[in-house]
């Protein structure tokens, strides 16, 4: 991979890269963009195959999180970062107290969170050498694991495509195909229940599975049959890319609403939804519902304010879908448009110098 011809593609500031041989820390923090205030994003620990899928995923998935935050309404650029390991086996505390001290040296330029792969316990190590991380124990009056909220967000949103596509967003009696039941879509899958929802599940890990089998009656498919379902609704909450040529056809359901952040392999996945007749309710204003939470961290966290907050995905989806029918454009080029129009709105009008300008961070 050429890094600065990839930074230069979508105009990212920065990338750092972070090295601590003592407890096997490989770290990359990319920040896309800080137009609207420090970058936030969570912290992915994955096995990635090459050192290049790693830095590619990191700045595809900072340059995600500008669009989420912006399209979220928040004052909050874009970043992420990617951690390499296997989560369930090389994680220690030293590597999460190195990586904490590394995102301390940038001063506030970015703030962490969780992402596949870490937890609460995670970010409670990393809190021990930063003020720049949020989703820590409610024990230091944070806001604790995001899944739920994220979850709870992503069944607002869903609601809202549900309406659009068949003009009712009463969700009982529809089935759901829902792949992937990990943290996000097992909340998804617990509101859905109560609504009264059918669902069908798949996941790699057989104890998710069983989990919402036993819990929701849901009905068990093998992975690769999740696409194939007679559902109304299919939602992808497990990893990117699973929108491509090979899936899209296979498609039943009139609607994809779902957790996983960068769902179309490619743009012009996201036109073919569009032409299909199938609505799209773009990933990373569907999910914000996390970020938003954690967010509210940064004023002093109130459930009650970040609650109300998610709730408003609902009208956020219920505008990409009309500003894609004014336009004729599909729902993830009008989510771009909204995202973008509010970045350069505020690049515009934060031009003046001012000695003390209000930062997000400085209330804390
Ligand atoms: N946690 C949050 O608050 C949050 C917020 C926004 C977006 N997201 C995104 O939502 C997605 C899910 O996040 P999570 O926190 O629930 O992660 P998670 O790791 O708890 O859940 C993901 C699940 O997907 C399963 N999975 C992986 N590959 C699969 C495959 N090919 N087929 C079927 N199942 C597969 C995993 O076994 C796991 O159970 C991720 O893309 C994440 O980036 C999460
Ligand atoms: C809670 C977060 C800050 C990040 C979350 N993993 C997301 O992708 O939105």
């Amino acid at each position: 991979m050429k890094l600065f011809k990839e930074m230069e593609s979508a105009d990212y500031e920065q990338v750092v890269v972070c090295q601590d041989r003592a407890s096997g820390l490989k770290a990359i923090i990319a920040i896309h963009d800080t137009t609207l205030g420090p970058a936030l994003g969570g912290t992915r620990m994955w096995t990635y195959k090459s050192e290049e899928e790693a830095f590619e995923d990191a700045l595809r998935l900072a340059r995600g999180m500008t669009y989420k935050n912006a399209a979220a309404g928040l004052n909050l650029g874009g970043g992420k970062t990617v951690i390499m390991g296997d989560p369930r086996t090389e994680k220690n505390e030293e590597m999460f107290r190195a990586f904490g001290r590394y995102i301390q040296g940038l001063n506030g330029r970015y703030i962490t969170a969780e992402d596949v792969g870490t937890t609460v316990h995670d970010m409670d190590m990393i809190r021990q050498e930063t003020d720049f991380v949020t989703g820590v124990s409610p024990a230091f009056g944070s806001s604790g694991n995001p899944s739920p909220v994220t979850g709870y967000g992503v069944y607002v949103g869903m609601k809202a495509a549900a309406k659009e596509a068949f003009g009712t967003d009463d969700l009982s009696g529809r089935t759901v195909a829902v792949q992937g039941v990990g943290n996000v879509a097992y909340n998804l899958c617990k509101h859905l229940d109560e609504e009264g929802a059918s669902l069908i599940v798949t996941d790699i890990h057989k104890a998710s599975v069983d989990r919402a089998v036993q819990d929701f009656d849901a009905k068990a498919v093998a992975p690769e049959d999740i696409y194939d379902q007679e559902a109304d609704i299919f939602a992808p909450c497990a990893l990117g890319a699973v929108l491509n040529d090979e899936t899209i056809p296979r498609l039943k359901a009139r609607v994809v609403a779902g957790a996983a952040n960068n769902q179309l392999k490619e743009a012009r996945h996201g036109d073919w939804l569009f032409e299909s007749g199938i609505v799209y309710a773009p990933d990373y204003v569907i999910n914000s519902g996390g970020v938003i939470n954690v967010a509210d961290e940064l004023n002093g966290y109130n459930k009650d304010r970040a609650m109300k907050k998610v709730e408003t995905i609902y009208d956020s989806i219920e505008r990409v879908f009309e500003i894609a029918s004014r336009d004729n454009i599909s729902s993830q080029t009008a989510a771009d448009r909204m995202a973008e129009e509010r970045i350069e709105n505020m690049r515009y009008s934060r031009k003046q110098f001012l000695q003390n300008s209000h930062h997000v961070l400085s209330r804390r």
